[in-house]
């Protein structure tokens, strides 16, 4: 379980992108976290696996308050919870399978890493993960001879491979076409389904975290202002998501909701 109690995050600079945060999200969980750009959804992801501190308040992974965590338990925390980009981050020169062995390297002994020999289990377990995701076949394909969609699915082996818990996923399928869009979050549906890890994305396409989240945190100038089944959103609540107007003052919403259209 991940747990925000009145979690508040401060820039150096002195900008608040999260205040008064207090969530829990339950293993299993698949949930959208959307809102405007600059409203804190990349800030709440990026402080579950400590890639950002807090100011004020705790995080607690599975029990364990992470903020007490120090160089090798953020290590050990990172390793537990994968993490999705838009870019991939992969290294585009060398095949698929290269690229989600690479998950394995922080766990390898000194003189595997410069030899870079894997044990058949890493290399089963690999395979396994590619398949999972349908892209088995490209297994000893560079990365580069592949489309953007099928190179997001190598990322998310990779993650798999790891065996997380957790996968944070930061606009994943922002720089896919709405097809290959699709086809990717159903991944991300069918992993978590069936090997019940928690999913936690950012995304701004709204109709697809409808379709495919079980949960949407909807959060407006770092603070969540809805929480709720993905079934429960209706224009209202999309409405004070986005343009910060309360929910009965129906009348506006609709004009501010086409104008934005934030379900497009
Ligand atoms: N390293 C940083 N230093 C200072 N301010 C930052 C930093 N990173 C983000 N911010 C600010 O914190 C606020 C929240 O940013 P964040 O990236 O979490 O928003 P977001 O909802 O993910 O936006 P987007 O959808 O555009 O990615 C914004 O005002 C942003 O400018």
């Amino acid at each position: 379980m991940i747990e925000f109690i009145d979690v508040e995050k401060q820039y150096p600079n002195g900008l608040t992108a999260l205040k008064n945060i207090n969530v829990k999200i339950e293993q299993g969980e698949y949930v959208a976290i959307i809102g405007l750009s600059g409203a804190g959804k990349s800030t709440f992801i990026r402080c579950i696996n400590r890639m950002h501190g807090i100011t004020e308040g705790s995080i607690y992974i599975n029990g364990m308050d992470i903020r007490l965590l120090k160089g090798k338990g953020v290590r050990k925390l990172r390793r537990s919870i994968g993490m999705i980009f838009q870019s991939f981050n992969l290294v585009t020169r060398t095949t698929v399978l290269k690229n989600v062995l690479v998950s394995y390297v922080p766990d390898l002994p000194f003189w595997r890493k410069i030899t870079g020999i894997f044990t058949k289990e890493q290399k089963i377990n690999a395979l396994t993960a590619l398949d999972k995701v349908g892209i088995l076949d490209k297994a000893y394909v560079r990365v580069d001879q592949l489309s953007g969609g099928q190179q997001q699915r190598v990322a998310l082996a990779r993650t798999l491979a790891q065996a997380p818990q957790i996968i944070l996923a930061d606009e994943p399928v922002a720089s896919l076409d709405p097809v290959t869009a699709n086809l990717v979050m159903e991944d991300f549906r069918k992993i978590n389904k069936e090997l019940n890890m928690t999913v936690v994305m950012n995304i701004h396409h709204v109709e697809l975290a409808l379709t495919y989240a079980d949960r949407i945190i909807g959060i407006r100038s770092g603070e969540i202002v809805f929480d709720g089944n993905a079934s429960d959103v209706n224009d209202e609540v999309l409405s004070l998501i986005y343009s910060g107007q309360e929910v009965e003052d129906t009348s506006a919403n609709e004009s501010t909701i086409s104008e934005k259209n934030p379900v497009a």
